[in-house]
This record gives C-alpha cells, sequence and structure tokens, in this order.
C-alpha cells in the first residue's frame, strides 16, 4: 500500500486570519491568550482539511506564529543574549527575534529597543526565514515542547500526525555567527545533538511513530564539513533506542550531488526527493538507498498553484514501486504546501476556464490521495478523477489562453542586434548629456512617493465602482502634479511621477499584458505576517496596447526637468508572479521582454528619454548551485534585460534598479546588463562593497543609495555628505548618482521632503567642490 503524505500546510488560514490575530496582538488590541486560540483553531481546521481528504501522513509542527526556523532557535535556546535579558515572555520573546522590539520606558519595566535578526530568502522561493545566530561559547538546551505539544494537540483531535523538525544540519547550515562571534556553525553540532535525542525521545513517548526531519541544505553544493556533518548526525539519530521512524526530507532541487551523503543516512526509516523540481533524480536515489528504506516521492508541486498532471504523476511514482515495491512508497507533495494558497473555493472571480487548470494547497491534499490510490488500488478506483484531471490538463494545454501564435512567431523571429544598444556607453553618454543636460552629482529618485491613505482610498472606491475612471484618473493627475512641484521645489534633476496608480509593482503591469490572471484571495505567507498574492502567469504574453505612456507623457508635460519613465522588469515579472510549469522560465522572460521593448520604444517616441526598468528580483533568481543552470540564467535573464531596454537611441538612458548592494557574486550580470545608470541600495552597508566596481573598472553611471528608505529617520546634511564622501573613494566624481536606497511609498511625506532636501544640498556641495 502506497501512502500519501503532506510536507506541510499553508498556516495563515483560509482568510488570513492569522495574520490578523497577530497584528492585533502586536498593536496591543487583542491578548495573548486570543493570538494562541486563534492558532489552535487554525491548527485544527488545517488538519482537519488534510484528514477529509484521506492523507496518511499529516504534518503537524509546520505551524508557526512567526517563522519555523526561529521556532527552532527559540526550542534550542539559541537566542542571543540581547532578547532574553528583558525576561520577556517567550512568545514575545520569538517576535523581539523576528521583528525587533521598541518599548518605551514604564514604572515597572526598562526601555526596550533591539533590532530582529537577520532575515533570508529560504532557498530559492519567497518565503522569508529568520537565520540562526550563534555564539563562540553557544550551548544548546530543549528551551520549548511546541512540537510535541502540537503533536497532542492533534491527536486529542483524533488525529495522528507526523511531527516535522528542521534537522540539525540544516539548522546550523542555514546560520551565521552572531556579530562579533567567529564560530563556524557545523561545529556546534556535537553540542546540538543531545538536544535532538532529547526531542525525539519525547516525540517517541507521545505516541510519534514517525517525524519528517526537513534537510533541505541536501540541494545545495555542500562543503566537506557539513556532508560528513550528516554521517555524526544520523549515525546517532537513526540509532536512537526509542525514537520516532526518521524520514528525511529534501526539496527545491535534487540531491545527486550529495549522493554519497545517502549511506549515512540509509538507517534511517526514510527519505523524501523532490520530484516536481528534478525529477531525473529518481533512478539515481533508487539505486543509492539500500533495500529497507521507504523512498517518499514528492510530485505534487508546493510552490506553485497548477494542477498535477496524475498521468505523469503516477507514471513517476509506479517506477519508484516498480524498483523497491509499494510497501516502500510515499506520494507526497513536493515541499511544504506554505508556498500555496490556501483553498481555490475562494476564488469566485476567476474565470472558470482557468480556474479548471488550478490547484490550491486544500485541493493538492486531495490530489497526493488520489494518486496514492491509483497506485495501490488501480487506476479503476479513482477513474473519474483520472479523467477529469485528463480533460483539465488538456483543455489547459489547447486552450487559446496559453498558446498565441502571434507571440510564438515574433520570439522566433528575435534577432541579435536586438539585444544590443545602438552604440557603446561613450557615445550614449556624450549624446545623453546633450538630450537631458544633467549637472554633476544628478539627483533622483527611485520611482514611489508616498503612497497615502488618500491614494489607497480612491483607489478602493475605482475599484469598487464608487468613482468613474474620470474621476479616478483626475486624482491620479492631481497627485502627479502635486509631487512634481515637490520635487521642483527641492530641486532634484530627473523627476519621476510617483506611481500613484501603482498598487503593485508587478500586479499594474500584469493586469495590462495578455497572457496574466489574477485571484482575489490567494495569498502566500512571505514572512512573519506579512503576505503577497502574486499574480499567475497562464499563457503566452503580450502587450495589446501601452501601459504607461499616457501617465508618463502627461507627467512630462508638466516638467522642463527630464521626467523618468518606471518599468518593472521582465525578471521582476516573472519572479514575483507564479510561473507557467509548461515552458521554461526563459521562454516567459522574453516574452516579458518583447512587451516591455514596446513599452520603452513608445515611452521614448513620447519624448520620455529617461527609462527605468526596475530588476530587485534578479538576484534571487540566481540558480541554488553553480553549474549549467546558473550559467544559464546568467545568459537569459541578461538577454532579457537587454532585449527590453535594448530598441532606444543612443539619447535615450536607460537605468535599473536594486535594493541590495553587494554584487561581489554576481558582478558580471549586473554589468552585462549595460545599463546606462544603476540605482541600487547602499546606505545601510558598507560603502567598501562598491570597490567591485572599482577593481572591475565599471565604466558606467551608479547611484548608491545614501539614505534608508525604510526607517522613518530623516537623514542629515551632514551625515548624507559624509557617505557621498565615502562613496567617492570607489566611484568617480562623473559616474555619481545621488538617491535614495529604494522608493519612498512606505514613507511619510513630513519625513520625505527634510530627507530629499538634505541630499539635493549634499549633492551641491559636490558639485560645487568638483566644479
Ligand atoms: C522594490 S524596488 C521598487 C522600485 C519602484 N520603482 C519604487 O520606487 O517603488
Ligand atoms: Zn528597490
Amino acid at each position: 500500500m502506497v501512502q500519501s503524505s503532506v510536507l506541510g500546510f499553508p498556516r495563515m488560514g483560509a482568510n488570513r486570519e492569522l495574520k490578523k490575530a497577530t497584528e492585533a496582538y502586536w498593536a496591543g488590541k487583542a491578548t495573548v491568550e486570543s493570538l494562541l486560540e486563534t492558532g489552535k483553531t487554525l491548527r485544527a481546521a488545517h488538519w482537519k482539511i488534510q484528514k477529509d481528504a484521506g492523507v496518511d501522513l499529516i504534518p503537524s509542527n509546520d505551524f508557526s506564529f512567526y517563522d519555523q526556523v526561529l521556532d527552532h532557535i527559540l526550542m534550542f535556546n539559541a537566542i542571543p543574549e540581547r532578547y532574553t535579558k528583558y525576561n520577556l515572555p517567550p512568545l514575545d520573546v520569538l517576535f523581539a527575534m523576528g521583528r525587533g522590539l521598541q518599548k518605551k520606558e514604564t514604572e515597572s519595566s526598562p526601555a526596550i529597543d533591539v533590532t530582529s535578526l537577520e532575515m533570508v530568502k529560504w532557498f530559492d522561493s519567497n518565503y522569508h526565514y529568520v537565520r540562526p545566530t550563534f555564539q563562540d561559547n553557544q550551548e544548546f538546551k530543549l528551551n520549548s515542547t511546541k512540537p510535541i505539544d502540537e503533536f497532542k494537540e492533534a491527536k486529542e483531535l483524533g488525529i495522528t500526525t507526523r511531527p516535522v523538525i528542521l534537522g540539525p544540519v540544516s539548522f546550523l547550515q542555514l546560520g551565521k555567527a552572531d556579530r562579533g562571534q567567529s564560530v563556524t556553525p557545523i561545529d556546534l553540532l556535537e553540542k546540538l545533538l543531545p538536544v535532538y535525542e532529547e526531542l525525539l525521545t519525547k516525540l517517541a513517548e507521545a505516541g510519534a511513530e514517525s517525524v519528517q526531519i526537513d534537510e533541505p541544505v541536501l540541494v545545495l553544493d555542500l562543503p566537506e564539513a557539513t556532508k560528513k556533518a550528516f554521517e555524526t548526525a544520523y549515525s546517532k539519530l537513526g540509532k536512537l533506542s526509542s525514537a520516532p521512524k526518521l524520514v528525511l526530507a529534501t526539496y527545491f532541487g535534487d540531491i545527486v550531488h550529495n549522493i554519497d551523503v545517502i549511506p549515512s543516512i540509509s538507517h534511517l526509516y526514510g527519505l523524501h526527493i523532490d520530484l516536481v523540481r528534478a525529477p531525473e533524480q529518481l533512478s539515481d536515489v533508487l539505486k543509492a538507498i539500500g533495500d529497507k528504506q521507504v523512498l517518499s516521492v514528492g510530485v505534487v508541486d508546493g510552490r506553485n498553484i497548477w494542477k498535477t498532471n496524475f498521468s505523469k504523476a503516477i507514471g513517476l511514482v509506479e517506477s519508484a514501486v516498480h524498483t523497491i515495491g509499494a510497501e516502500r512508497v510515499i506520494v507526497a507533495t513536493s515541499s511544504s504546501l506554505l508556498h500555496t494558497p490556501h483553498t481555490l473555493e475562494s476564488e469566485k472571480n476567476l474565470d472558470p476556464e482557468v480556474a479548471d487548470w488550478f490547484s490550491f494547497a486544500t485541493e493538492k491534499c486531495k490530489e497526493v490521495v488520489i494518486i496514492a490510490k491509483a497506485v495501490s488500488d488501480g487506476a479503476e478506483t479513482v477513474a473519474e478523477e483520472i479523467k477529469s484531471n485528463a480533460a483539465s490538463v488538456t483543455a489547459r494545454a489547447t486552450s487559446k489562453r496559453t498558446n498565441d501564435a502571434a507571440v510564438k512567431d515574433r520570439q522566433a523571429k528575435i534577432t541579435e542586434e536586438m539585444y544590443n544598444r545602438k552604440s557603446p556607453f561613450p557615445d550614449r553618454i556624450a549624446a545623453q548629456s546633450k538630450t537631458l543636460n544633467l549637472p554633476k552629482f544628478p539627483t533622483t529618485t527611485i520611482g514611489s512617493f508616498p503612497q497615502t491613505s488618500e491614494i489607497r482610498v480612491q483607489r478602493n472606491k475605482f475599484t469598487k465602482k464608487q468613482i468613474t475612471a474620470e474621476e479616478y484618473e483626475k486624482f491620479i493627475e492631481k497627485e502627479i502634479d502635486d509631487v512634481i512641484a515637490i520635487q521642483e521645489e527641492i530641486g532634484l534633476d530627473v523627476l519621476v511621477h510617483g506611481e500613484p496608480e501603482r498598487n503593485d509593482m508587478v500586479q499594474y503591469f500584469g493586469e495590462r499584458l495578455h497572457g496574466y490572471v489574477f485571484t482575489t484571495n490567494a495569498w502566500v505567507q512571505s514572512y512573519g505576517s506579512r503576505c503577497v498574492r502574486p499574480p499567475i502567469i497562464v499563457g503566452d504574453i503580450s502587450r495589446p496596447a501601452a501601459m504607461t505612456v499616457k501617465g508618463s507623457k502627461y507627467a512630462q508635460s508638466k516638467t522642463k526637468k527630464p521626467m523618468k519613465g518606471m518599468l518593472t522588469g521582465p525578471v521582476t515579472c516573472l519572479r514575483w508572479s507564479f510561473p507557467r510549469d509548461d515552458v521554461h522560465q526563459s521562454v516567459q522572460a522574453e516574452q516579458l521582454a518583447l512587451a516591455l521593448r514596446d513599452e520603452v520604444i513608445d515611452l521614448e517616441k513620447a519624448g520620455i528619454y529617461v527609462i527605468q526598468v526596475d530588476e530587485p528580483a534578479i538576484r534571487e533568481g540566481f540558480p541554488l548551485r553553480k553549474g549549467k543552470e546558473r550559467d544559464d540564467y546568467l545568459t537569459w535573464a541578461v538577454n532579457s534585460f537587454k532585449l527590453a531596454t535594448a530598441g532606444v537611441e543612443n539619447g535615450t538612458q536607460i537605468h535599473s534598479h536594486f535594493c541590495y548592494s553587494d554584487f561581489q557574486d554576481m558582478f558580471s550580470l549586473i554589468s552585462n546588463l549595460d545599463a546606462d545608470v544603476l540605482s541600487i541600495e547602499n546606505s545601510k552597508s558598507d560603502a567598501k562593497l562598491l570597490n567591485v566596481f572599482k577593481k572591475e573598472e565599471y565604466p558606467r553611471h551608479i547611484g548608491p543609495g545614501v539614505y534608508d528608505i525604510h526607517s522613518p529617520r530623516i537623514p542629515s546634511y551632514d551625515e548624507i555628505k559624509n557617505r557621498i564622501e565615502e562613496m567617492l573613494q570607489y566611484l568617480k566624481p562623473e559616474q555619481l548618482w545621488i538617491d535614495p536606497d529604494c522608493g519612498l511609498k512606505t514613507r511619510q511625506w513630513t519625513e520625505t521632503k527634510p530627507s530629499l532636501t538634505n541630499m539635493v544640498n549634499a549633492a551641491k556641495h559636490f558639485r560645487e567642490k568638483y566644479a
């Protein structure tokens, strides 16, 4: 009998109840009891969904009030002293580590001011985890019984779950030494293992038959010491006298390059692999596992929203069964379903044609069960389901929404010269200085200006059809007038229209492109209480009409200074959407690039001679491992940006923007984009990071952010001046632009005006100095 399993379920709830409850607690509007109660209700609801679907192995401890890695930091007592010294209750310590804590002094307690631990992207997903930070004299102890409590909680509801814990090697490998410390995390393994032993023993005592132990780092390139750590860890944990059966779970890639680690985990009960991301690893893994071990095959995509192709998935499972027998195979989701929205049921406005192609977390639970049943009991026992699945798969593959011959035809006709600007940079910048006539140290902003509550109110009214399109447009024009007046008053050189019409930098474009659909409630957790609702790319992408030209043209008509056109780049549009799984991402990026290319050219025709194409997501698309996939990415990501931007005349200036500062490992990518001006984040990092531009003799212009836009603080004139001084150690005066770290949409006007005024004055200082 093939069993079915789910590796984790989204926590937020069908209507983001967890987000609302946590934020209410943070705001002091709800008690801790009510927050805990919400957690309990959600866990019960999510277990029930999986039980009702018929899932055999249902996860527990996949729930978290903030982040599962953070839960482990608390559980193993890897809490830096700065968070423990206030004697806060455990949940508040957890939140302080996750999001920082600032509290004024009261009669009974001192002032508190601690920043959060670092937050990092969870592999190549859009989820972010809290990074463990270790001390040189780090000790561990079992500080919480969360996995045990949640196992018992489910058991009381009559549901026997399989607790999920993060394995010791990944826990350490994903961490770092705390500031001022020099410990290499993996060296702490011996100290950490006794805590795992204690935890596993306690889980066994509570009645847990098996445990899912996640070791996702196995899909990465690992240093030798880390590979060895698997041997050390699992020879111990696999041989405990009383412990649950351990299934070691890997996801988001193949583990073939680490296959020599498999013998060291061969005394564990089982291994899980991701066959959605890396189906070709199956035969190698089957060869490598011992003759007893169970293999959990992830065939239902935990990272995307498409219906599983049953016939393909069943084929994969059957080939595993064929080699090792049904008793040793588990059908599973590829990863936790954390990265998928809660249920398709909530989508009332989706076109039924495309809704039929989707499967969210709740629906995916049913899919694993059906696939397991088809393999165990024969396809005829689920004939109806298989038939309707095949119909959906065919409908999607053959739909006009999926395939647009005109788009494919245009892709086939892309020529080499479409990737390159007409002339090299020196000629371009000469032409641009004529068109734009900018001073030295030109000042600009990254695009958005404060999204006031008034803007949100009007947008809402427009969405709900309470005001007409004309009324809304008038309102937006008035906003544009205002931000132009403010920018002129401050004395900025290259102006922006402020992006008041944009709810989100990807959604705005998706809504204007063919090939995209939008959901109303398909939220996924990004970090903490924060959720995003990615648009879905359903088919070949094209641009039916200009998207931003009217607004930019309007803005340019209101000022004599150059107005910057603002677009979101092809890779960012792709990465911040649910992509198609039937064509390679490079194909989708190329289609987006062609659509944007037309927009760029139309902007130029409309008299916009500075155009910024933002690519903040280009780095996160970087494949996890060295090798062909990464090399290919470097090519197609760069090509799609160039395809989007290279169609303009020399005198038109192309900008791009990235919200990070460390380019050491991706300098060639950034450089190959051939953008005339790059604006990057820099204010919070060491200015030394700019040295790479000096070392590599980067020839074009750069605007490293001179102040942090995430904070309400107003940077002083001197502070900005000093910062620029520092930058000039690495960049030539004639290549330096002066701008903030990123867009200003989350800021207030009361902070924005004085900050930008100080920035412009600082730029003037250098203009005089270098005159
Ligand atoms: C995340 S990057 C944001 C860039 C965008 N143009 C803005 O200013 O908001
Ligand atoms: Zn940014």
